[in-house]
């Protein structure tokens, strides 16, 4: 395992958190996924990734907690070489590192106290995690977190009971229960109406804000990431074609970024 981090370069506010240099992606041999992508996130910065279907979103995403491994290049994450990992060293990287999904990926069955506890997974052994073994600090923390997102009293309702915008509160909270640096959040707000997609983003931006958490959001909603962002990333077939603050977002550049698409943009 590379280790690259210094005691002076670690947990400092506003350091870099997540470098990503020269990365692609080709799921076979024909097709580039993701061509030559550079971006570099700060601690605690809130970050959008825009671009038509299709560009290479979730792919990105998913190559950064290396959920998909990349073809070639580098993912400096927390002074750590992702890319090159063991499945020890990979196991314990990730837990630093929370996803959200837009479609929750609760377990039905159980409840949301339960759902989020196994946020924990990532530091137990296969036996702990088996037996659901969690210590009364863990369970604190989750009740804490459920807390924090307006879900405590839900707490020990089964996740088939709830709302989408409840469900994507537990999602989040099983993030946080993982205590990360990073979010990675894989169109949050997709499957939400306005209100409930809200009530999310907002969660999003006070978690990075008041928790110093990088947050990542892939969205298909320009109006949203420009309302959000400190920063957005635009990619287009797989390249990013944009990247600055909402300011300077302009009508060429989200052109830049939608291409041929552009008139169901408007559209929508
Ligand atoms: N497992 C896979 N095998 C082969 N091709 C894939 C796979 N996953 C994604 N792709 C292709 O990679 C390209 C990028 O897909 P990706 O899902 O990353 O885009 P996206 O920008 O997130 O799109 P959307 O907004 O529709 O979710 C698409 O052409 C897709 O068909």
């Amino acid at each position: 395992m590379t280790e690259y981090k210094t005691s002076e370069n670690k947990g400092q506010q506003g350091e870099t958190l997540l470098k990503v240099e020269n990365l692609y992606k080709s799921y076979n041999r024909n097709t580039l996924v993701l061509q030559n992508v550079q971006m570099a996130l700060k601690q605690g910065e809130f970050v959008s990734i825009i671009g038509p279907s299709g560009a290479g979103k979730s792919t990105l995403l998913r190559c950064i907690n290396r959920m998909i491994d990349p073809t070639s290049g580098s993912i400096l994450f927390d002074g750590v070489e992702m890319t090159t990992l063991n499945k020890a060293d990979l196991r314990s990287q990730r837990a630093k590192i929370g996803m959200v999904f837009q479609h929750y990926n609760l377990v039905s069955r159980l409840s949301v106290f339960e759902n989020v506890l196994h946020g924990r997974f990532g530091y137990k052994s296969t036996l702990q995690g088996v037996l659901s073994l969690f210590t009364e600090e863990e369970k604190k923390l989750a009740l804490e977190i459920l807390d924090k997102l307006g879900m405590k009293e839900f707490a020990y309702k089964r996740c088939d009971q709830l709302s989408g915008g409840q469900k994507q509160r537990v999602g989040i909270a099983r993030a946080l229960v993982q205590q990360p640096k990073l979010l990675l959040c894989d169109e949050p707000i997709a499957s939400l109406d306005p209100n409930s997609s809200k009530v999310i983003m907002d969660h999003l931006k006070d978690i990075s804000e008041t928790m110093g958490i990088t947050v990542l959001v892939n969205l298909h909603q320009v109006d949203v990431a420009l309302k959000y962002s400190d920063r957005i990333i635009g990619l287009n077939k797989g390249s990013i074609v944009y990247e600055g603050i909402p300011e300077n977002l302009s009508n060429m550049a989200i052109r830049d970024i939608y291409g041929s698409e552009i008139e169901d943009l408007i559209l929508e």
